[in-house]
């Protein structure tokens, strides 16, 4: 992703060309006009990574233009990134200017933050962590008031948790999610607060059963659960489907089971063209799977998900990228039409953007 180039002043220009460049990818779709969900116009993301560019015995937070990968762009703030994390990286440096054990061979920092006020962060190494370090980083963490982790080749130190804690309301809940260093979690809490309220509004009164696809660590699941009888929830990463069931129980969720499986397995046992252990405690006959919804990667719905897609009734799809999103919708044109849509603003300043569209059948 390119590097966002900040100006507050033309966030209203950037976001109504992106609103202009969607529409007209859609044009041939019967796009019903999409809402549009703005970001905060700084300070809205909760992750950061940078490379620690060491120069003249000091060293800089560093990011690479995709453009010019070779020239590091340093910098002292990123008043992208959450106001927790701005505040962070000047004690940071700080700190870790002041210690020869954390400074030497620092490769990278990663900072994740929550719109609750966790903060987890991972100081990546080119070298063994050693007894020095784990003391080292043990003392910054109290004067810092932070969780850190120390990675390096075949080593990863956790001092003392490798997650941070979510919690906002939504929609009259209080909502809490787990989210676990290095798995999935959605960049622009502000945003991602939008599109499950979005998400809940399209879902409200369709009723029957849900399956979910591609279910994270159950952001959306948690949000969406009570507007259905039951649900079915798959994820093929270990460590989200973790964080998933965690996020269930500690939000009294009840009709709803979370499988670690590939879409593309998922798809399989639907048509009945196979069977999985992973399987064996849901009774996938008994289900009346009405409403499926989806949030894939940026590739979109493989071939087979496409295929059981076109089967339900309503089809809640959340995409971060239009193209593939478009092609899926082409795909399922003569099954489904647009009902409702949205774009969201998840990463301002570049030309990504996250959307949504109810699918309807004919
Ligand atoms: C865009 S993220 C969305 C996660 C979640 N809905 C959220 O809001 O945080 C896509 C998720 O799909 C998972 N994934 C990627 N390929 C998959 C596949 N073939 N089958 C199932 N899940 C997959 C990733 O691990 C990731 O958690």
């Amino acid at each position: 992703m390119p590097l966002p180039d900040l100006d507050p002043a033309r966030y209203d220009q950037q976001l109504a060309a992106k609103l202009a460049a969607f529409a007209a990818d859609f044009a041939a779709c019967e796009l019903p006009p999409p809402t549009a969900h703005a970001s905060q116009p700084l300070h809205y993301r909760l992750r950061a990574e940078f490379r620690a560019w060491h120069h003249d015995g000091v060293w800089d937070y560093a990011m690479f233009d995709p453009e010019n990968p070779r020239q590091p762009v340093l910098m002292r703030d990123f008043p992208a990134a959450d106001a927790a994390i701005c505040a962070l990286m000047p004690r940071l440096r700080d700190a870790t200017l002041a210690s020869e054990t954390l400074q030497r061979r620092l490769y990278a920092v990663e900072f994740l933050a929550t719109l609750s006020g966790d903060l987890l962060l991972t100081l990546i190494y080119h070298r063994r962590l050693d007894a020095d370090w784990e003391a080292a980083a043990r003392a910054l963490a109290g004067t810092l008031g932070i969780a850190i982790i120390g990675r390096s080749k075949g080593q990863k130190l956790v001092l003392e948790r490798d997650w941070v804690d979510e919690s906002f309301e939504l929609d009259g809940r209080q909502l809490h999610y787990r989210q676990y260093e290095g798995s999935f979690s959605q960049p622009n809490g502000g945003v991602n607060r939008q599109m499950l309220s979005w998400a809940r509004t399209q879902a409200a009164g369709l009723g029957g059963d849900l399956l979910e696809l591609y279910c994270g660590n159950g952001n959306f699941t948690v949000a969406l659960a009570p507007l259905f009888r039951r649900v079915l929830a798959t994820e093929v990463s270990k460590t989200s489907v973790k964080a998933a069931l965690h996020n269930l129980e500690r939000n009294a969720i009840a009709n709803t089971a979370v499988v670690r499986m590939a879409s593309e397995e998922l798809s399989a046992a639907l048509a009945g063209r196979e069977s999985f252990q992973r399987l064996r405690e849901i009774d996938l006959a008994s289900h009346d799977f009405s409403t499926l919804f989806v949030d894939p990667p940026r590739s979109g719905l493989d071939p087979a998900t496409l295929e059981i897609a076109a089967g339900f009734a309503n089809i809640l799809y959340i995409s971060c990228n239009p193209q593939t999103l478009r092609d899926n919708v082409a795909a399922l044109q003569a099954t489904h039409r647009i009902a409702a849509a949205a774009v969201f603003d998840q990463f301002p300043y570049t030309h990504h953007l996250e959307c949504g569209v109810l699918l309807q059948r004919r």
